[in-house]
């Protein structure tokens, strides 16, 4: 099999996170490079992962068939303003930047095929899950290309709306930081039980492993597996009526909606 020669523009947490979940599925560390502004983080990134990372955004990009952009919103734009030249002819553009619209990266790159992605950090274990959008450019072929790139480190969903990648960051693209937060907070919960901090620690995260699994591999829905935990006036019930009495599925609403107008309001303020 002929693996895509793939540049990530931007060798940061995410662009990470996805190259160490291409390599674990054995794409050759030849067909990936980077590129990097910073010396210490470049050098990082190369011992970690095996791959070529350089100083140059348009080096990197030379002769990739896939250029990830994978900077932050805030530095998208000159960093496509200064790439546009140096795009390969026909390569695809997929950008994981969260808020920038296709239509700003088309204006920024000129007519080019982009493919506008969500994903998260679990890529790195090739348990990511991420949402996919294409724009008008995009031909059949690139979409499979990208579809393949995102779902070699986990799930890989197209969008029919552009304007879902918003609901999409919210739920997934920062999903994990939340899990991390529960995780946080039930590790602390338990040493003030009076567990030993390991073992507080431990515990949280090997049931959110558990539970995580047990939704994804079983047919029952959480709801029905949470109900199966919450025996009628025991423990879980207590537990479950403090998360509600201190407005939990409110929160998590309120929380999810901070996220998505962020992705919007980044669009708004760095799309122009
Ligand atoms: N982290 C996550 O979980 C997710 C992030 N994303 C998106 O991924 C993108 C990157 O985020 P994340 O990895 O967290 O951020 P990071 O800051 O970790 O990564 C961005 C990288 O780009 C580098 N960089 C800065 N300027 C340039 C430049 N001009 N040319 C090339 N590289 C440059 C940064 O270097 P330096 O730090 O030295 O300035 C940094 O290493 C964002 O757009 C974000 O929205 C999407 C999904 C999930
Ligand atoms: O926090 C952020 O803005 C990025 C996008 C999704 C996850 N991290």
């Amino acid at each position: 099999m002929t693996h895509p020669r793939i540049a990530f523009i931007g060798a940061g947490n995410m662009a990470a996170s996805l190259i160490g979940g291409l390599l674990a599925r054995g794409v050759p560390t030849a067909r990936i490079v980077a590129s990097e502004p910073h010396a210490e983080q470049r050098q990082r990134i190369a011992a970690e992962h095996g791959i070529a990372v350089l100083e140059d955004n348009a080096a990197a990009a030379a002769g990739a068939d896939i250029v990830v952009l994978a900077v932050k919103p805030q530095v998208m734009k000159d960093v496509c303003l200064a790439l546009a030249p140096a795009l390969p002819q026909g390569a695809l553009v997929v950008s994981i930047a969260a808020g920038i619209p296709c239509a700003s990266l088309e204006r920024w790159l000129g007519e080019q095929a982009i493919v506008r992605c969500m994903p998260n950090t679990p890529s790195l274990l090739r348990e990511g899950a991420s949402g996919l959008y294409a724009n008008a450019r995009t031909s059949a072929a690139q979409r499979e290309q990208a579809g393949e790139l995102l779902g070699a480190v986990g799930l890989a969903l197209w969008l029919d709306e552009e304007a879902q990648i918003d609901a999409v960051t919210a739920v997934s693209g920062s999903g994990p930081a939340y899990f991390f937060l529960l995780m946080e907070a039930m590790s602390a919960a338990g040493q003030r039980l009076g567990l030993d901090a390991a073992t507080a620690s431990l515990l949280a995260r090997q049931t959110a492993l558990g539970a995580a699994r047990m939704a994804l591999e079983s047919d029952v829905d959480p709801a029905e597996l949470r109900r199966r935990v919450t025996s009628p006036k025991g423990t879980t019930e207590a537990a479950i009526n403090a998360f509600q009495a201190g407005g939990f599925e409110a929160l998590v609403d309120q929380a999810l909606h901070a996220a998505a107008h962020r992705s919007a309001q980044l669009a708004e303020q760095l799309g122009q």
